[in-house]
């Protein structure tokens, strides 16, 4: 709803309330347009002022009104009551004006910031358009360059920005509505005719269609997919060709196409996906409001290599005291002198102050002694990290949380090293550890829901996204990696290449294919786990070369490692590139000739693969695992899986996510491939169904909403 009142006798004060962003739900539209006709009507009242409640101005159209019947006065109208107003409204920003709260601040006479306001147009990440206006009136505003740049990424403004661009008229320090009331005060009776937005002229400027042509080039580029940007640029183009009525219903029409879009839903169930994942549980009912986290001022960081040094920036740019430990010293100065550069750069690029100082350095593992929490940072080594834990378990001081930066080590096995394995946990970090959102938080069997929640909280603090999963090999991302990478092996085997796969993926909006991705992280990665877990056989002929225990194997990831092509690193891997720690992936003439080398050999005969095989292959083999996930209980919900692929992996945000996405094809259709494709390859354990999808399907495939209703809850000791 809308609040009304009056300040110094000739002010109306209409302040929104809908927590906790002041969403612009259908009962504050109501308010809106009811308290405006009473502003208008008080012969009293001179000017107004919109404002809203707790310091929050607007955080747009309420999202979860989406999708149902909408009720309740529509927006535009709405905006236009408050322009076509003949006593000015002055709108005073605190917090946020985002969406339609940005377009209902358009659609005032004056605007007023705090400077710690944030303002933007980020319709866009939830698959829209700034469907009230803002298409028409930004424009118009600040011109067509700044408006395209904010409306296709977006992105928020800084109150400072938004001044500099035209788009408010004042920026305080203090109180916005005092300002706005003052400043509503000064311009009663003043002629509003220079201040309706909509009745600006068209923006003109010689090179418009230069810059038309550029944004469309550049959204189609880097959209990889997504149809919002590609319609924003659309929309935006309507403001400088037609007048701004007629440029209204174009943005309209515009806005319909894309608001039944299932990107659209993917995106907005993907925004409140991102936002549930914080609301963690376990299989044994540890939950985020019953478990509280433990107070850690002071963290330390063991082992300096890549993923430590950006664990340890991560940390101190949250504030906390680090001691950052490398046991040789040559190898500790090349690490503080790296920490030190990336804090740098950090900081100039988020203009925050430098947190260096935060760090201390120390060869010695009895440094962290007296630190609240623990991350170990070593090689992927099982031996070496338990090593380390039992030396932690003898150093920490009693209730140190111990957590190890694993990507699918066993906790447990590593809990099991020490005297509290109620204290340890899992936090997987992904490369570079500084810049990557995303945190996969690993409860043991026998971690507590304090420590969970703890390692939960310091996500949080480092401005990740925290996802609790349970301990499995791999965890919830590689576990669910390792069918789609199989798929992928499987597929050259019978007669792709490894860029045919990646254009596949890459086309369905992946940033890199799978071929390309193993190139950048190193094939010796996999070609290491593989070794250990006992599958690779060297010179191993005959059939038994592609088998292991009963199922289809490919070992052609093996043979390359065997000649030192490890992607990137070497120059050579899936692809070849111009020298070692290239960038650009070529595809390589070797590689095609060993491929047709290999399946002679091997009796394969090669097949022309069509894209959609190639694409159901990967990604429902990968999904498959998914409701595996689910029902072993490892990851909570599907939302937790979608946060972890879009997040980690490079899945499209405009397609939800790996479950969204199942959903959205529909449950039914995807066992359907399964079983078709497990028939084909009945030695691929990957491609058998799992009962969950089965179960959901033969219930009517009901919507991801729902999904948790049919899970089984399994035992844990948590
Ligand atoms: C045939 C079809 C015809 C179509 C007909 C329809 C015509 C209609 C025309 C209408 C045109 C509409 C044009 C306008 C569109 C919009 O405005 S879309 C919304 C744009 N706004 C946003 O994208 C902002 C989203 N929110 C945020 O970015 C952040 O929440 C924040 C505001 C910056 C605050 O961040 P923080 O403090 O970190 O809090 P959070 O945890 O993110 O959020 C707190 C809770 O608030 C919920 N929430 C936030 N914003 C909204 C929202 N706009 N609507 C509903 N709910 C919102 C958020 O989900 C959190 O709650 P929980 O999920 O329960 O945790």
């Amino acid at each position: 709803m809308a609040f009304y009142s009056r300040v110094s006798g000739s002010v109306g004060v209409i302040t929104l309330q809908n927590p906790p962003v002041n969403a612009l739900s259908a009962a504050v539209r109501q308010g809106i347009v009811d308290t405006m006709h009473r502003a208008l009507s008080e012969p009293e009242v001179k000017s107004v002022v919109i404002c809203g409640q707790n310091g929050k101005f607007c955080g747009g159209a309420d999202i979860r009104e989406f999708g149902a019947n909408m009720r309740g006065p529509p927006l535009v109208p709405m905006i236009h009551l408050i322009e076509a107003a003949e006593k000015p409204v002055v709108a005073a920003i605190e917090g946020v004006a985002l969406g339609g709260g940005l377009e209902l601040a358009l659609g005032c006479h004056y605007r007023i910031a705090h400077s710690k306001a944030r303002l933007g147009l980020p319709e866009v990440t939830l698959g829209l358009l700034p469907g009230a206006g803002g298409t028409q009136r930004l424009p118009r505003l600040i011109g067509v360059p700044a408006a395209l740049e904010l409306i296709t990424t977006g992105r928020h403004a800084t109150a400072a920005e938004a001044l500099q661009l035209g788009i408010v008229d004042e920026v305080t320090d203090h109180s916005a509505v005092d300002a706005a009331v003052k400043f509503a005060q000064s311009v009663a009776g003043k002629s509003l005719d220079a201040r309706r937005i909509s009745t600006y002229p068209r923006p003109r400027s010689p090179d418009l269609a230069e810059i038309f042509e550029k944004a469309m080039k550049e959204v189609r580029r880097s959209a990889r997919g997504a149809i919002a940007p590609v319609t924003c640029v659309q929309a935006v183009h309507a403001s400088v060709t037609l007048p701004y009525a007629k440029g209204m219903e174009r943005e309209r029409e515009l806005f319909s196409t894309l608001f039944t879009s299932g990107q659209a839903h993917a995106l907005q169930y993907y925004f409140f996906a991102q936002r549930a994942v914080s609301r963690w549980s376990t299989p044994s009912g540890a939950r985020w409001d019953t478990s509280k986290p433990r107070p850690v001022h002071k963290a330390a960081v063991i082992g300096l290599g890549t993923m430590g040094r950006g664990i340890s920036v991560s940390l101190a740019q949250a504030g906390l005291s680090v001691v950052a430990v490398e046991t040789q010293e040559k190898q500790l100065l090349e690490a503080k002198q790296a920490v030190s550069g990336m804090l740098e750069r950090s900081a100039k690029r988020r203009g925050v102050p430098l947190a260096d100082d935060k760090i201390k350095y120390n060869c010695s593992v009895q440094a962290v002694a007296d630190a609240d929490l623990v991350i170990e940072a070593v090689f992927e080594d099982m031996a070496l990290k338990k090593t380390i834990f039992q030396q932690l378990s003898g150093i920490c001081k009693p209730g140190t949380l111990l957590c190890t930066n694993t990507s699918g080590l066993d906790i447990d096995e590593l809990a099991s090293q020490t005297q509290s394995p109620e204290l340890v946990v899992g936090m997987h970090f992904f490369a570079p550890a500084h810049v990557m959102k995303l945190l996969e938080v690993v409860y043991g069997p026998r971690s507590s829901p304090e420590a969970l929640a703890t390692a939960m909280e310091m996500g949080k603090k480092m401005g990740k996204v925290s996802v609790a999963v349970g301990n499995c090999r791999g965890f919830v991302g590689n576990r669910m990696l390792k069918p789609y990478l199989e798929q992928a092996f499987f597929l050259l085997e019978e007669g792709a290449t490894p860029e045919q796969v990646d254009q596949v993926l890459e086309e369905f909006g992946f940033a890199m294919g799978v071929f390309k991705v193993s190139d950048l992280s190193g094939l010796d990665v996999g070609w290491k786990v593989r070794k250990a877990d006992g599958l690779v056989v060297p010179g191993s002929t005959g059939k038994s070369a592609r088998i292991r225990g009963g199922s289809r194997y490919s070992p052609l990831g093996d043979l390359l490692c065997e000649q030192g092509r490890f992607g990137q690193k070497t120059g050579r891997g899936w692809y070849q590139y111009d020298k070692p720690g290239g960038r650009v992936a070529k595809p390589d003439p070797w590689l095609h000739g060993f491929l047709e080398e290999y399946r002679a050999r091997h009796g394969l005969v090669a097949r022309r693969i069509d894209h959609q095989e190639m694409l159901e292959r990967c990604l429902y083999a990968l999904i498959n695992e998914g409701f595996q996930i689910l029902q072993d209980g490892i990851a909570a919900g599907p939302e937790d899986i979608d946060v972890i692929y879009v997040l980690g992996y490079g899945w499209p945000r405009h397609r939800g996510g790996p479950m969204f996405y199942a959903g959205l094809v529909g449950l039914d259709k995807v066992l359907e491939r399964l079983e078709h494709y497990h028939q084909v390859y009945p030695d691929v354990l990957g491609l058998k169904p799992c009962s969950l999808i089965r179960k959901l399907a033969a219930s009517s495939s009901p919507p991801i909403h729902r999904w948790r209703e049919f899970i089984q809850k399994p035992r844990s000791q948590l």
